[in-house]
């Protein structure tokens, strides 16, 4: 019988051969810092990525698109009526979308657009720890902007109590990625601690989740444990080759467009907790 690791191994090869075969189109609407990186790690892992999030375009783009991804990193009130559109025509079309509530406990503004967002069925919620608890608690002041406060596992408890309450899966990024939707917990041990001194390769990976759920959406719990396996695959390739965090970035990019079948099946790090 296939063990555990072998499983998620070749999930993993299966939703990156996929998204590579199929290039779903992810519409992102997401933060300044976010967009250039957001949209290379989705074009080099084969997606399809477009910033779009004008109000007057949504209802013409949205339902023909394969996933969605809203991220509030530099969230102003004239955006949120764009994310909330975005996301309603994605569940109505029965696309996939997926919530990146950045820095979420960092102003009540900010928390009630995430806690608005999150009614309106996301698939997918991915933050740090700081993130997910804050979004649990509905409580302001436990991160340091956009940064976490928090390890991962923290937030285990959170996250389960999130997934359970709104439906969804829900992922906490750390040294250990954190998959659960409600009753099944996994944890993903890939990547490398240098990623956190490269501004958006959180976005990224949730975007990453997107285009995953995109080709496997009767999987969404997989697929999230997948793209953030697979994310943290092509950082630990690209490490052998960085000086830092800007050669890392460049790496990573083209490490993820170049992963092979083998060093997936030999490196993807996902277990039970
Ligand atoms: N200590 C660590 N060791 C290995 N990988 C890590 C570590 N910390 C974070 N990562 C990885 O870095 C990526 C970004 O996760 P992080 O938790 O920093 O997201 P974030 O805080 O939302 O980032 P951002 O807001 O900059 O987009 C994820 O792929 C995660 O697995
Ligand atoms: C630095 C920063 N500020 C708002 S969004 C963002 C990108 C990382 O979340
Ligand atoms: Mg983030």
């Amino acid at each position: 019988m296939e063990d555990e690791s072998t499983k998620w191994g070749s999930t993993a090869w299966t939703h990156l051969s996929s998204t590579r075969q199929q290039s779903p189109l992810i519409q992102c609407i997401t933060n300044f810092v976010s967009m250039d990186l957001m949209a290379n790690t989705l074009l080099s892992a084969g997606a399809s990525p477009a910033m779009l999030h004008s109000l007057q375009e949504i209802p013409d783009f949205t339902p023909n698109i394969h996933a969605l991804c809203i991220n509030v990193g530099t969230l102003t009130s004239d955006w949120l009526p764009a994310m909330k559109m975005a996301a309603d025509f994605a569940f109505k079309a029965g696309k996939p979308w997926v919530l990146d509530p950045v820095a979420a406990g960092a102003s009540s503004f900010r928390l009630e657009a995430c806690l608005e967002l999150v009614k309106l069925k996301p698939c997918v919620i991915r933050g740090n720890g700081s993130e997910i608890l804050a979004l649990f608690m509905a409580s302001v002041g436990s991160s340091k902007g956009v940064d976490s406060t928090h390890d991962s596992t923290d937030a285990i408890d959170a996250a389960k109590a999130l997934a359970e309450a709104n439906g969804c899966i829900v992922a906490v990024s750390g040294a250990t990625d954190i998959v659960t939707d409600g009753k099944r917990v996994v944890g993903a041990r890939n990547g490398v601690a240098m990623l956190q001194k490269i501004t958006a390769t959180g976005c990224s990976v949730t975007a990453l989740i997107a285009a995953f759920v995109a080709v496997d959406p009767v999987h969404a719990f997989e697929a999230t444990a997948t793209a953030l396996s697979v994310f943290g695959v092509a950082a630990e390739m690209a490490m052998d080759f960085a000086k830092g965090p800007a050669s890392l970035r460049m790496h990573l990019i083209d490490s993820l467009h170049g992963l092979d079948q083998s060093t997936v099946l030999s490196r993807v790090n996902i277990t039970s907790l």
